[in-house]
């Protein structure tokens, strides 16, 4: 592995949008020209969710995984071949590291406008409070906010974006710490976990995955006009492009995240991930799709709005360091098999992602050797 480079300057950045968290506030002021750009073509409510395939989505018990438990591994492998998504629990983090890490993000977004836009994004870049992936002025709109921090290595911190300790969010860079290290460690194990599963000679080819994090946190609030509720969507479908994600649902309450089969089960529909007390969900993103090249897919998902309550989730991404490359791992392609996807640089990847719309699988497309 690497040495940790420093984030090169030039990545790319999103057009500014409104703040949707006000916008929800200020109901009377929502007009169909505002809401015009968040409208989607077809409905999205909940009802909208293949209530058949609800709660088989697999769960995994870290502590007996990391005990070298062979009916864990196994459930990992088959949530990895056949779902891309699972349920991690038993996995190590205090409560106490959770609940403050809930509490300070919900503080977060409970801060009025103005203090909150102290941390707004800066043009070049995603970190900060903002909106990503909004490259064009005339694209459909996510109903959300989002904060967004790199938080691993501690040397790709921007300190600007995090809330200082002697402002109104005193314990906020302490729980984000620890809530960061104590993920990054639990997708350390599951990369490791894989890497058994997939035979690998070198854990290290999975486990440089979890090298780095950012954490992005989202904010969901309710649409106010009933004409539009049906039309909105909290984060259009997509698969993440980072190595494994792990989703913590703040609300404990309030569901919203939903997948897509791979296969297209259950008649294509989505399917939704009720928050599991204490669990974190975990999904292969792009990148463990290219290492393995192919046999883990990232799998697409969104999250919807409910329609009278707000929610919150903190997704922890992790992906290799800058300096690293991106390529099918030999072990997987075989002798004589064929690479499905092309080698990047991380740097170069992350032009690629930080330039895209949120769009479906559009970045594995772009990765494919044709
Ligand atoms: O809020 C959720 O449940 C999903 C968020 C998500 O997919 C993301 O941040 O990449
Ligand atoms: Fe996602």
């Amino acid at each position: 592995m690497e040495s940790a480079a420093e984030r090169p300057e030039n990545l790319g950045g999103s057009l500014p949008v409104p703040n949707v968290q006000d916008l929800a506030g200020r109901p009377d002021d929502l007009t169909p020209t505002i809401l015009r750009r968040y409208l989607r073509a077809d409905p999205t409510s909940t009802t909208n969710i293949d209530q058949v395939n609800d709660g088989i989505i697999p769960v995994v018990d870290l502590g007996r995984l990391v005990a070298g438990d062979e009916e864990e591994a196994s459930k990992l492998r088959q949530a990895c071949e056949e779902w891309g998504f699972f349920q991690v629990v038993n996995h190590g983090i205090s409560d106490d590291t959770v609940e403050e890490m809930k509490r300070d993000v919900t503080a977060f977004f409970n801060l009025p406008l103005a203090a909150k836009s102290a941390f707004a994004q800066r043009p070049g870049w995603i970190e900060g409070y903002g909106q990503a992936f909004v490259t064009s002025d005339d694209q459909t709109l996510d109903w959300s906010d989002i904060f967004f921090l790199a938080t691993q290595p501690p040397s790709y911190r921007d300190l600007r974006f995090w809330p200082p300790e002697d402002g109104q969010l005193i314990t906020f860079r302490r729980s984000v710490e620890r809530y960061s290290a104590a993920t990054q460690r639990v997708a350390g194990d599951l990369l490791a976990a894989m890497a058994f599963n997939l035979g690998l000679r070198d854990a290290g080819d999975m486990t440089c995955l979890a090298a780095a994090q950012s954490m992005r946190m989202n904010y969901y609030p309710p649409c106010p006009s009933p004409a539009a509720r049906d039309r909105v969507l909290g984060v259009s479908p997509h698969s993440d492009a980072v190595g494994l994600t792990l989703l913590l649902q703040v609300s404990p309450t309030v569901a919203g995240l939903q997948i897509r089969r791979p296969d297209g089960g259950g008649g294509g529909g989505w399917m939704g991930v009720d928050p599991i007390a204490g669990a974190l969900v975990a999904n292969a993103g792009d990148v463990i799709e290219v290492l393995t090249n192919g046999r883990y897919k990232s799998i697409e998902h969104r999250a919807v709005v409910d329609a009278t309550r707000e929610r919150v989730s903190v997704a922890a991404f992790h992906s290799a360091t800058f300096g690293s490359t991106y390529a099918p791992l030999h072990e997987m392609v075989g002798d004589g098999g064929v690479p499905k996807y092309r080698s990047i640089t991380v740097e170069d990847y992350v032009r690629l992602v930080v330039s895209s719309k949120l769009d479906g699988k559009n970045i594995m497309d772009a990765m494919k050797v044709n």
